[in-house]
């Protein structure tokens, strides 16, 4: 079932149905909020088609957000899930990206809603799956002046009882090939970094971006206890689950398709300090970005051919 946006759903009482999720625009028209039958919700900015809050039925937040985010669309969101594309930091040897913004355009563009879609299974197992559009005929003439090349990119967000998954999939509808690089730059909200393990990354090559970008091999779990900036490409592939436990409890699992790397992020004390918009500064404790995305070299895209890319996250 595909409906409009900008038409709130009524939580369907219409006797013999069970109730639907509920979908609404918000007034000013910045974000679009869904809500299960059983209570889990998520909410996404137009800006940037950032997941800004993920709930369980609890009410428990799943996300990371900045106290101090702007969530105005002046800047990029300090948190949730910002979308790095086309290039994920930056690019200055790689003449076709190296005039953009760190992270791309995708974060700071205003993505079109197109719909939702929901299950029409029960209660239990309803769904929601939002779907934002991007391309180059919505972008910004700025964005289209840095990046000329005409693509269009779906950007779907889906909310089930258990899970929150992310997929893009970016389109080359120009008569040019380009390479691009993208990324869901997943702030995952935990209870004390100290207590955090990440597994699924072992025996797996990485890029250590805090010691020079010296390529190493990890060995055992994956802890953090300083500012970490690696960029795994693991060797188990993307099937395979990559687990944040805390205190020896699995919290999140996040599976990929198609994304052959994973970015581990923690700025840690100094660096969150150095940042305007990270609040409070010791909010790096509660906070672990695990980024799903293809972004170890580049992904070449000729007229036609299209990107997929997605991740699951379990609770
Ligand atoms: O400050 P931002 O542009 O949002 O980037 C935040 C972080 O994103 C990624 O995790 C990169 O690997 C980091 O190097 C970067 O610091």
């Amino acid at each position: 079932m595909v409906d409009r946006p900008n038409k709130p759903t009524a939580l369907a009482t219409t006797p013999g149905l069970p109730p639907q999720p509920q979908v609404n625009t918000s007034h000013d028209n910045s974000r679009i909020t869904a809500v299960l039958p059983t209570g889990e919700s998520i909410e996404v900015l137009l800006y940037g088609a950032t997941v800004i809050s993920w709930k369980d039925r609890a009410g428990n937040e799943k996300l990371w957000v900045s106290e101090a985010a702007k969530l105005d669309g002046t800047k990029a969101v300090r948190g949730g899930i910002p979308l790095v594309f086309p290039v994920f930091g930056t690019a200055p040897d790689h003449a076709a990206t190296s005039q953009l913004p760190q992270h791309g355009f995708a974060r700071t563009s205003r993505w079109e809603f197109l719909g939702k879609s929901t299950s029409e299974s029960g209660p239990a197992d309803a769904s929601v799956k939002l779907d934002f559009g991007l391309s180059s005929n919505t972008l910004d003439d700025e964005a289209k002046k840095l990046w000329p090349y005409t693509f269009s990119a779906i950007y779907s967000v889906t909310l089930t009882a258990d899970s929150l998954g992310t997929g893009i999939v970016v389109t080359n509808d120009g008569d040019k090939p380009f390479e691009c690089q993208v990324l869901m730059h997943t702030y995952l909200r935990i209870k004390d970094i100290t207590q955090v393990q990440v597994t699924g990354l072992e025996d797996s090559e990485y890029v250590d971006k805090v010691d020079a970008a010296q390529v190493k091999t990890q060995s055992g779990a994956v802890t953090i206890t300083g500012e970490t900036d690696r960029v795994y490409t693991p060797a188990q592939g993307p099937a395979e689950p990559v687990v944040v436990s805390e205190a020896g409890e699995a919290v999140y699992s996040v599976v990929r398709d198609n994304l052959k790397d994973v970015v581990v992020w923690n700025p840690w004390t100094e660096k969150a300090a150095g940042i305007a918009d990270f609040a409070p500064k010791d909010g790096f404790k509660n906070m672990i970005c695990i980024e799903a995305g293809a972004v170890r070299g580049w992904t070449a895209l000729e007229p036609g051919d299209a990107l997929e890319g997605a991740q699951t996250i379990s609770i």
